[in-house]
């Protein structure tokens, strides 16, 4: 209704300590360690904390003025925002809440979202946390000069791992209220900056498009993993990826460890022990993950930089090395293999006229019956014929 250039103008806020966006080992507020590092769950503050307020960075790489980089930070807020948004004008922001839902109003419309879920919001895209039922504490990767998109799935085919279908918009949605005084925090080049407006920015009546804020319910991630022999590399748990400018490393990875079967025979199936090129700071939303490190709970953070060493605790390896494989298996004893084009293939005169040939007998599927229209018969008999054909009950 009324364009975002209508403001009062800018004006410094004062730096946030618990906050950094400069990595380069030359600042002197950011510190290299090749330990394995842990953080247990940052505390819910007691005192008046929004989400802005609450933001605490953990570590990163880069710098957002080179578009070059990422931040992990964790929030924690008791306090919805209240005739107040906030723009990070530096990258897009993946938000997880680990504890405590947000009720989240974007230019675009609304998006609630509960542990277990994530919200991206795009650069430049001003938007407001609300606690609809108390505290919460999350995780956000942040990223700079790249936009988080499904990875290729390759040999996967179409579908698989995170798919396209569960990844929900808001509708569009506006707010008609007079609004007298609407604040604007800004964060730029890692700074933070204040204008205010006598309208709310949640005026937009409609949209197009798709640089749109978006969440994902990782509880849809369909797992793809052996099921054979080995541990496969962790990157088929890759949900989201944001290329670099290296057409050969991800700048960010966004991974889960979720609920699976791990059926592999002859194999080791816990991370292995391992040193390898990706930087890893992993979260907890809720449940365990073995060993990782001696106290790793729901909310904390356990980080080790690119070749560092690790893997599980020995009660671990232990029972993972005595437990029995899996016994089921399918087609024991048999092989099976395909070739496949994308060209229709011709048959040649030796094939076609060979006595090898044969047809397969069409009867072999004439008990498939039509199930559709019995279930609807059976349903119809359940509800003494007050269903209807085509109405979703
Ligand atoms: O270190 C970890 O716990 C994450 C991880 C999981 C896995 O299955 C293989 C490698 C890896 O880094
Ligand atoms: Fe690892």
């Amino acid at each position: 209704m009324r364009p975002a250039v209508a403001h009062k103008g800018y004006t410094d806020l004062p730096d946030k300590p618990d906050m950094e966006s400069v990595f380069l080992s030359t600042n002197p507020k950011v510190h290299v360690s090749p330990t394995q590092l842990a953080w247990s769950p940052f505390d819910i503050p007691t005192e008046k904390t929004t989400f802005v307020d609450g933001l605490k960075t953990v570590a990163g790489s880069g710098e957002p003025s080179l578009r070059e980089g990422l931040a992990t930070h964790v929030y924690t807020a008791n306090a919805s925002m209240k005739n107040q948004a906030f723009v990070n004008q530096d990258g897009e922001f993946l938000i997880m809440p680990q504890q405590g839902r947000v009720d989240v109003q974007t230019e675009f419309g609304w998006l609630y979202v509960q542990p277990g879920e994530f919200l991206v919001v795009q650069r430049g895209i001003r938007f407001s946390v609300n606690l609809p039922d108390g505290p919460s504490r999350g995780y956000i990767l942040e990223i700079w000069g790249s936009n988080f998109e499904l990875p290729d799935l390759g040999p996967l085919g179409g579908y698989g791992m995170a798919n396209a279908r569960d990844f929900l918009y808001p509708q569009a949605s506006y707010d008609l209220e007079p609004v007298s005084n609407f604040e604007i925090i800004t964060k730029l080049n890692g700074k933070f900056f204040k204008s205010t407006q006598d309208h709310t920015p949640y005026d937009v009546v409609a949209w197009h498009g798709n640089y749109v804020p978006y969440k994902y319910d990782m509880t849809k991630f369909v797992n793809i993993g052996s099921i054979s022999v080995d541990h496969i590399d962790p990157s088929v748990f890759t949900i989201m990826t944001a290329k670099s400018r290296d057409p050969n490393a991800a700048l960010a990875d966004v991974m889960i460890f979720m609920p699976r079967w791990d059926v592999a025979s002859h194999t080791y199936r816990p991370p292995y022990y391992h040193r390898n090129v990706a930087s890893e700071l992993m979260g907890l939303i809720y449940g365990d993950y073995g060993g990782r490190s001696d106290s790793f709970q729901p909310g904390s953070v356990s980080y080790e930089t690119g070749m560092t060493p690790h893997g599980v605790a020995y009660p671990e390896f232990k029972a993972a090395s005595e437990n029995p494989p899996p016994t089921q298996q399918i087609s024991l004893g048999s092989m099976a293999f395909m070739f496949e084009s994308s060209r229709p293939f011709t048959i040649t005169d030796y094939a076609w006229k060979s006595d090898k040939i044969h047809f397969h007998e069409t009867g072999m599927w004439d008990d498939l019956v039509n199930n559709f229209t019995l279930h609807l018969e059976e349903v119809k008999k359940l509800t003494n014929g007050k269903h209807e054909h085509g109405v979703n009950h």
